[in-house]
């Protein structure tokens, strides 16, 4: 080809080189109009997936704002507290001043009661619910009152003679030890004259499996205040018989704070103490698989709601 038809194809009036880039622009135009995907599209695709990650980050966040493990099954806690301020439940009972908590809260501790100790008791409550449990997922062994869950009632073990020999004096023993062990760690830590402070009713092992309840004493899981529960509590302690995630499942303990709830997973040995008022509202999240064992001790400072020693009388 020569240099002057090369100058000329590409010279701005040569009609087929216009011709090629018309088509070009017109193209171009088209593909402006008719995008594959419209930018509408792109942009709405965009926000609705900030949108879900928004939810799913928002709701994970809210969890775990909202809520604290205040002791975890894994660890081993010598004592971990977490002070509240007292209610004014206690206003009005300035009568038993020298007991009523001067610091109310909790205290989780996982050294005062031994394994031995724990895996005694946890014998002696396995013990006793062999010989009666409820057709709803609760069951109570109450070492005192001798109430024990049968069906959907109750029995009393020490006016039956089938129950005579169910527990040792060695069963009663261990449980005498440790109630008197968590008395004076309850009067030391919440400020209570160890003298004015008595161990009251009801004092139970509780067995707890994912069974649908039957009766109103089977439904564990409502929210409530210890002290509105039980007339005579001033403080509770919840002494733990088996390990959370290991032998069961959900069950955790939860105080239900203003601000971030606090969670407790039990562990076998593992013991709670808090004052019973309102400022320790509190509940156990369901049973999902597994069996929960606990005890309930709890103190009175109301000499007239004192229990005397517990066994058969
Ligand atoms: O078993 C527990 O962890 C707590 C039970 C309880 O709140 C209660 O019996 O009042
Ligand atoms: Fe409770």
């Amino acid at each position: 080809m020569s240099t002057a038809v090369r100058r000329k194809r590409n010279s701005p009036n040569n009609p087929v080189k216009k011709e090629k880039e018309d088509s070009i622009l017109s193209k171009k135009k088209n593909d402006v109009k008719e995008p594959l995907v419209s930018w509408r599209k792109l942009l709405g695709r965009f926000l609705f997936t900030v949108l879900i990650l928004g939810v799913i980050f928002f709701s994970t966040m809210h969890k775990s704002v909202n809520e604290i493990i205040f002791a975890s099954q894994r660890e081993t806690i010598d004592r971990r507290s977490h002070r509240v301020n007292c209610s004014p439940d206690y206003d009005k009972e300035k009568h038993l001043a020298s007991c009523l908590p001067k610091i109310c809260g909790r205290v989780v501790t996982d050294t005062l009661i031994t394994p031995e100790e724990a895996q005694q008791l946890l014998k002696l409550a396995k013990k006793g619910f062999s010989y009666g449990e409820s057709d709803g997922g609760a069951s109570i062994l109450d070492l005192y009152s001798g109430a024990l869950s049968m069906g959907r009632k109750f029995v009393n073990i020490y006016k039956n003679p089938e129950y005579a020999n169910m527990f040792t004096e060695d069963d009663f023993k261990v449980y005498r030890n440790v109630k008197t062990k968590i008395q004076s760690t309850i009067s030391m830590e919440f400020g209570a004259m160890p003298n004015d402070l008595y161990p009251t009713q009801p004092t139970f092992f509780s067995r707890i499996t994912s069974k649908a309840a039957k009766t109103i004493h089977d439904e564990y899981w409502h929210p409530h205040v210890d002290k509105e529960t039980y007339e005579s509590f001033h403080y509770t302690s919840l002494l733990y018989l088996s390990n959370y995630g290991v032998t069961f499942s959900g069950g955790q303990f939860v105080f239900i704070d203003k601000n971030i709830n606090a969670t407790i997973e039990p562990k076998l040995g593992r013991l709670s103490m808090f004052t019973s008022g309102s400022e320790n509202l509190h509940y156990v999240e369901k049973v999902v698989s597994g069996e929960r064992f606990a005890l309930t001790i709890s103190f009175t400072c109301d000499k007239k709601f004192a229990i005397k020693q517990i066994g058969p009388k």
